[in-house]
């Protein structure tokens, strides 16, 4: 038999479940794949197979963390998604950006209501980026008293707003997964499921290509070419480079240094452009050797600026995972580890006396140098060269 290949026929869009603990959000990853599987738009996949998760290594190469990937399809796209078998390993999983959402499915138990998790992971999502919620009532089944429905519904939109999502207007899918597992072919119980799938659908917009959106890229390495000129190179983290474009040298310095890209070569070939993902190496007109460094980044002009203060969600590792030993309190100063450079920061600690290994926290985050940012970045805290934590910039100060 022929050897399985992805074949790339359908968007690809990545979800996740979120939710409180015990809500059900095992349970409705379990219904899909049942449901979709019994379509023939997914392999299914035992509880407790998703519920053990797999290892995950997040891109600080240091945390590990226990998640579950599966995936399915519908009729018109192809779904990664996510389920995360704890509390803490959901956490670390938004901070680190070891799955990143296109969109997320809130799973609410119409028995309990939002609960403090519920909330939590709301706002984490919020603040990590995560741009679209889709809310599936689950545990209907326990239920039947519709004005209580009517209620937990409203509680959940009311808690979107609240944290800047627009609870009017997402979709609330009501059901209860548990059916719906158990008897995927059953028309009556998979019909929430199938209305979820809708939902996901039509409230999660395609997300933009990264080749669609202005160019970056990160400095690894400078190189001069005797008589051609000064090269960087690096991985092409966003957008498209062409020969003649005009881009922006950001970060370790106050001001972006413009300048032209005279040339584009991956493994010594020339190329008329790089694209997202590319290797690559850009010739850049009139730069000296010693104009520019590792750590910057080549950017479309007045696409991505130079900043020194920050606010970050952070996650501090524990001392089994190669961490601290003791807690940090404000005035902590670490490196703060940007795409390719360790920059010294001094960070302060936001609704909180101190972080322990293991813990998550708010921070506020002064640079001694400034760094190309926008909100969404991850980086790693490191002291000494070894990573002891993660974050991601909320809000962007200075
Ligand atoms: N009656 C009923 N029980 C359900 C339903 N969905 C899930 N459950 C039960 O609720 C319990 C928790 O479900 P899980 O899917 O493990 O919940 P979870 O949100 O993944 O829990 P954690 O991963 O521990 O946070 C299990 O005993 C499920 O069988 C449902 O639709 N109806
Ligand atoms: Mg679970």
């Amino acid at each position: 038999m022929a050897k399985e290949t992805f074949q790339r026929t359908k968007p690809h869009v990545n979800v996740g479940t979120i939710g409180h603990i015990d809500h059900g959000k095992t349970t409705t990853t379990g219904a899909i794949l049942a449901v979709q599987a019994a379509k023939g738009l997914a392999k299914a996949k035992g509880y407790a197979d998703i519920a053990k998760g797999g290892t995950v290594r997040d891109s600080t190469k240091t945390v590990t963390i226990a998640v579950a990937h599966v995936e399915y399809e519908t009729e018109s796209r192809h779904y990664a998604h996510i389920d995360c078998p704890g509390h803490a390993d959901f956490v670390k999983n938004m901070i680190t950006g070891a799955a990143q959402m296109d969109g997320a499915i809130l799973v609410v138990s119409a028995a309990d209501g939002p609960m403090p998790q519920t909330k939590e992971h709301v706002l984490l999502a919020r603040q990590v980026g995560v741009p679209y919620i889709v809310i599936f009532l689950n545990k209907c089944d326990l239920v039947d008293d519709e004005e209580l429905l009517e209620l937990v519904e409203l509680e959940a939109r009311e808690l979107l707003s609240k944290y800047g999502f627009p609870g009017d207007d997402v979709p609330v899918v009501r059901g209860s997964a548990l059916p719906a597992y158990n008897d995927p072919a059953d028309p009556e119980k998979s019909k929430c499921i199938s209305e979820l799938m809708d939902a996901l659908d039509s409230a999660i917009p395609e997300p933009v290509r990264e080749d669609d959106k202005p160019f970056l890229m990160a400095i690894e390495d400078v190189f001069s070419i005797e008589g051609r000129g000064t090269v960087a190179t690096g991985r092409i983290e966003r957008g498209v480079v062409k020969v003649g474009e005009e881009v922006a040298i950001v970060g370790l310095c106050d001001t972006p240094v413009k300048t032209t890209c005279t040339g584009v070569e991956m493994f010594r070939k020339e190329m008329g452009e790089g694209r997202a993902g590319d290797n690559v190496g850009c010739l850049l007109r009139g730069v000296k050797r010693e104009d520019i460094q590792r750590g910057q980044c080549l950017a479309k002009p007045g696409s991505i600026t130079p900043h020194t203060k920050f606010e970050a969600e952070v996650y501090c590792l524990s001392k089994e995972e190669g961490g601290r030993h003791t807690p940090f309190f404000s005035g902590y100063r670490p490196q703060f580890y940007f795409r390719t450079t360790d920059v010294t920061g001094t960070a302060n600690l936001i609704d909180a006396e101190m972080c322990m290994p293991g813990d998550n926290v708010k921070v506020e985050v002064e640079l001694h140098k400034p760094i190309a940012m926008d909100d969404g970045v991850r980086f790693a805290i490191r002291e000494g060269g070894r990573t002891v934590g993660s974050g991601v910039v909320t809000k962007i100060l200075s």
